[in-house]
Parts: structure tokens; sequence; C-alpha cells
């Protein structure tokens, strides 16, 4: 048995808030950041995660109280890795077809590194855009650590928890739940249950935060207090590291002597957290029509542009279905954002016999989609009776910018390959007069 399944983790809660948290009394030095010396003989390093000067709403960074400081590392080497990739030059040229995979086959060995393949890329790392990778790990990182220095990392969990370890601390993740690592931070992914499988999003824009409420008024959808951050940890046994870093789209690996998980205490708000989708108070109509998806938004990318999400991650959970005389799954659309979408749970109302969780699709931009012929048969003739979509959830990556899928995703994946056909059941019901 693992240490952690005989004691919970502590957590801090609060999305967005300073936070402060030191594994040995003392070691968080009072009313400054940088004394002469640190308590214990710690060394003070600042990490951050927003220009200097950026707005103080969106001005994130954390000061790490540490053994050694990250400086203290070996030259970096690029490291070979045949299936991540980022950024729009790493993809492939598409057609516009609705493109949807079956679940990610579990076979193989290795660990959360070893097992990410990409989906999709756009953008340019470390500049703005995102990729949507699959993950399966069947072992642990050991002493392993992945610093992402082109973006944020968003993990979506589809089967089998998770322990995430980073530089301030431990999150337990469960299929169901999201963790969020910021750029730059040091962690590592470890399988508690064997395989694990999920989705992760690189997010080289703008950091996640959550959405504006509007009219919405101050509660609901995702609530900041919802957000669990680590309490800060150390790991004590001695011993060399590889660190495994992504820079300008490539993977580099060095030799340090030192654990980078020698954080004693911490504080800021720059730090990883974890959030569990059955938390999310949903919001949906009470009178008819199907409203956008955007009300389902957990996490928000901006862009430059207001209201042009470099990405959104948007969820569809467990919900009631009232509307009166609607059409209610998703109605058929073209739309000028690019979404990818995966399935951690049950069914998807659009699609609920052909898309399977640990699979995903791609409707890129202004590629036409929406229910499949089944779908639209019964929802177009299903009593409108207040009904409940239970033990489900899907989830998306919408973006700004179209995606372009890689060469795993098109000729390794389980791509189908008549997801199209789905539709053409949709025939002419035109009754003139
Ligand atoms: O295409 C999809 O399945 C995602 C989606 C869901 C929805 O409720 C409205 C629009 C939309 O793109
Ligand atoms: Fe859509």
């Amino acid at each position: 048995m693992t240490e952690l399944t005989r004691h919970a983790l502590n957590y801090l809660t609060g999305f967005g808030n300073q936070h402060a948290s030191e594994a040995v009394p003392g070691a968080l030095p009072i009313g400054r950041n940088s004394p002469q010396r640190a308590p214990h003989g710690l060394y003070a390093e600042l990490l951050s995660g927003s220009a200097f000067t950026a707005p103080r709403a969106e001005n994130q960074r954390t000061w790490l109280y540490r053994r050694r400081p990250s400086v203290v590392c070996g030259g970096y080497g690029p490291l070979a890795h045949a299936h991540w990739k980022s950024g729009a030059a790493q993809g492939e040229a598409a057609p516009p077809d609705p493109l949807r995979w079956g679940p990610t086959p579990l076979q193989g060995e290795g660990d959360f590194v070893d097992g990410l393949r990409t989906y999709v890329v756009n953008g340019e790392a470390g500049q703005q855009g995102m990729s949507a990778h699959a993950y399966v790990a069947t072992r642990s990182m050991g002493r392993r650590a992945l610093v992402n220095a082109d973006g944020e990392m968003l993990l979506v969990p589809q089967q089998g928890r998770l322990l995430v370890t980073t530089e301030l601390g431990r999150l337990e993740v469960a299929p169901g739940s999201i963790a969020l690592l910021p750029r730059g931070l040091a962690f590592k992914v470890d399988p508690l249950d064997v395989p694990a499988r999920g989705y992760v999003c690189e997010n080289f824009g703008a950091a996640f935060r959550l959405p504006e409420l509007g009219p919405i008024g101050s509660n609901g959808l995702a609530n900041p207090r919802d957000f669990e951050f680590p309490v800060a940890w150390h790991e004590v046994e001695e011993g060399a590291y590889e660190i495994v870093k992504r820079h300008g789209g490539q993977l580099w690996r060095a030799t340090q002597p030192h654990s980078p998980f020698n954080v004693v205490a911490w504080h800021g708000n720059l730090a990883p957290c974890r959030y569990d989708t059955s938390r999310f108070m949903t919001i949906n109509t009470v009178s008819f029509d199907h409203p956008d998806p955007s009300i389902f938004t957990v996490l928000t990318s901006p862009s430059d542009s207001p209201g042009w999400a470099n990405v959104d991650f948007v969820i569809f959970p467990p919900r009631w279905m009232v509307a009166e005389d609607t059409f209610r799954p998703p109605w058929y659309h073209r739309n000028v954002m690019s979404e990818f979408m995966g399935l951690v749970l049950g069914q998807y109302d659009a699609k609920p016999e052909g898309f399977k969780p640990g699979g995903a699709s791609l409707h890129n931009s202004y590629v036409p989609h929406g229910p499949d012929t089944d779908a639209f048969d019964k929802a177009s003739s299903a009593e409108l009776t207040p009904h409940k979509l239970d033990a489900t959830l899907a989830f998306m990556f919408e973006t700004r910018w179209p995606m372009k899928p890689t060469a795993w995703a098109m000729n390794e994946a389980p791509l189908e390959k008549t997801y199209a056909d789905c539709w053409q059941g949709l025939t002419e019901n035109f009754q003139p007069g």
C-alpha cells in the first residue's frame, strides 16, 4: 500500500489566491521575500508566470525556499521522442473532414512522458496556440522530472488515478478531476492505477483562468474555492534526477545531482492545482433552445482579441435536460472556432454510440458537424419530459486557431475511416406546402 492510500494529502483552496505553505516550521521568511540568509539555510528562488509589469490582476509569481536552486543542473542534450509534437509546423496537412478516433490503445510500457501522443497542434510552442495529446502511463517516472518551458499543461485523466508530484507539493488526481500545471514548474506524473490513460492540453498562450461570469453574477460554473493546491513537500531521498525539458517545441534532457522536489516552503499565486468537475455548477436553459457551449467553460486562456480564446476548456457534465419544444442535443453547426473533444465517461448526447471513452474527435474550423442520424431521429421524436443525462463526462478544447492533426493521429492512432457516414442517413424530409 502506498503512503497515499493510507494518508490523504492536504490541500490549500482558492483559485488565484496568494497561498503560503511550509513543510518545516519557520522555513517561510516573514515580512520579506529575500532575506540576507533565508531560514534553515535555504535558497530563495522566484518563479514568474507573467511579465513583472503585467497588470496586478494577471500577475503571477511564487517564491520558493529550497535546498538548492534550480540553476544547479548539468548541460542539456536532445532527447528523442517520436510522438510529442507542438506548433503548426509539426502537424500534417489534412482534409477538412470531421475526424474521430477510437480509444487510445492501452498496450505498451512507459511512463507519462514516454506515453504522450499528440493528436493535434496549432500556433507555435512557447508563443501562442495549443496542442492536444493522449497519454498512457504504465509506470512511475521514478527519478525523472518534466519541466515544460513552452506551456502550461492541463491533465484530464480518463482512467486510473495519478499522483502528480510538483516543486510545490503533491496532488492526487482521479478521473473526473483535472490538474493544471503552470508553465516552467518541475513535476512528475505517476499512475496510482495502471494502465492510466487520459488527455493533455498544452497551452502556449495566456495562463488558464476562470471565465468572466457576466450576468450570471458572482457565483456559479467553476467556483474558485473548489480549486485545490498542494502543501509544501520535499523529497528527502538523496540521489540524481533526470530533468526532461520541453523547450522550443523539442525535448531536452540533463542530469542533476539532487531532486528538483526540494522546496521546503513557498508562497505566491503561481501554483499547480486540481479541480473535481463534479463541483461544477452547471447552468442550462429552463425554458427552450440549446445554449451555446460556452456556458460550460471551466477555464479559459484568452488571446489578445476579446472573447476569442486561445483555448477554452469546456465540460459536458451530468445535467438535467428540461427544455420545452426544443431539439435538445447540440444543433448542426459550422464554427470559426476549432473543437477537439474527448470522452472521460459514459455517452455523449450528440453521438451516443459512436464516441467512446478514451477516444477523441476533431471538428476543425468551419467543418460542419452535429448529432449523428440516430441521435437526430431519437431527439426529434422524444417525449420532452425532464431527463437526466447521468454518468457522463465529455470535454472540449476549443481554440481560435485551426488545428492540424499529427502523423501519429492520421497514420497510427485508431482513426475511424467511416466517421462521416454517421450523418449520411440524414435524408431530405422537406414537405413543400
Ligand atoms: O460539437 C459538439 O459536440 C460540441 C458542442 C456542443 C454543444 O452543446 C454546442 C455546440 C458544440 O460545438
Ligand atoms: Fe461543435
